[in-house]
């Protein structure tokens, strides 16, 4: 990637492992050093972007939908998955039939699972929890709550080693058995004037990104093992590389027709229990912005 004159975008990248294949992507082809990349955690990441701090970041998909007026989507990028995800779950002590008008603490990292959670909850297994935002400790949440909403590296390790007591239920799973449809849990979303403003930026880091992807995807093995070597090096413990190579095979980056319908899908399903979102995203992504 060359970028013309001498802006560098500022792009957001999430600090979770699930983000960890485009960071080895980025540096494996050099686009690294054509941008400022910040990686944080996706809440901080939305904070920044919505600010005018950052040009184009991964954002949450319910954020992005409260905020599409000034956002335009980055075509053909999300984080998702069409089945289980592995880093998205409800984590609960007893079957989630058993939570109605128990406590569930929902994670303050998390804006889609923790919405998407509510819609399967209440409307797929018929319950009504009450509900308590809590920091992501998951020890710290199933102290006062009977079940707990949480994301990321937290989730995957619960996953994959599943706490006795505790059963851990997959999200992606639950959507894809509710609507038949993959989950889109983040996308990748650009401040609508920097599209307007500098389109062919952002060409250019979208076309970083899909091949940071293409690059990451097919060199499976050395990603798990740099993915390894980084959460050894977190404060909060490491995953393991057989995990890793399972978790990015249930991860899909892309964002096509199908990923379209399900954002439409979820947008639809919230607006109808009365969320403040648009129900209806723009369906011609960035281009469009610059009418
Ligand atoms: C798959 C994940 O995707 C994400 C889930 C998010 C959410 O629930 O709001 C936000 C950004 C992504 O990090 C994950 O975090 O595990």
């Amino acid at each position: 990637m060359k970028t013309s004159e001498s802006l560098v975008p500022r792009v957001g990248n999430i600090s979770f492992l699930n983000c960890a294949p485009i960071r080895w992507g980025l540096g494996d082809s050099g686009a690294l050093s054509d941008v400022d990349l910040v990686s944080a955690p996706p809440e901080q990441l939305a904070t920044e972007l919505l600010s005018g701090n950052l040009d184009i970041s991964p954002i949450s998909l319910a954020r992005y939908l409260q905020h599409a007026d000034d956002l335009c989507l980055l075509p053909g990028l999300a984080i998702g998955s069409d089945g289980p995800v592995r880093s998205c779950h409800i984590v609960s002590r007893g079957p989630l039939e058993g939570l109605g008008g128990r406590v569930v603490a929902l994670s303050e990292a998390s804006r889609s699972t923790a919405l998407l959670a509510r819609m399967l909850l209440e409307d797929a297994v018929g319950v009504r929890p009450r509900y308590r935002t809590l920091g992501q400790d998951v020890d710290a949440m199933l102290s006062t709550a009977q079940a707990a909403v949480v994301i990321g590296d937290d989730a995957l390790r619960l996953g994959a080693d599943v706490p006795s007591g505790l059963t851990v239920h997959d999200t992606g799973a639950m959507w894809r058995s509710w609507t038949n449809l993959p989950m889109v849990y983040a996308v990748w979303a650009v401040r609508r004037e920097f599209a307007q403003a500098r389109p062919d930026l952002v060409d250019e880091v979208q076309e970083a990104l899909t091949d940071a992807v293409g690059r990451a995807r097919s060199h499976p093995m050395e990603v798990a093992i740099a993915a390894a070597r980084e959460s050894r090096e977190s404060r909060n413990g490491a995953v393991d590389v057989p995990v890793l190579l399972d978790y990015y095979q249930a991860l899909d980056y892309s964002l096509g027709e199908r990923q379209m319908a399900a954002i439409h899908e979820f947008a639809a399903r919230a607006f109808a229990r009365g969320e403040a979102l648009t129900p209806v995203p723009a369906r011609i992504p960035i281009h469009e912005g610059q009418t």
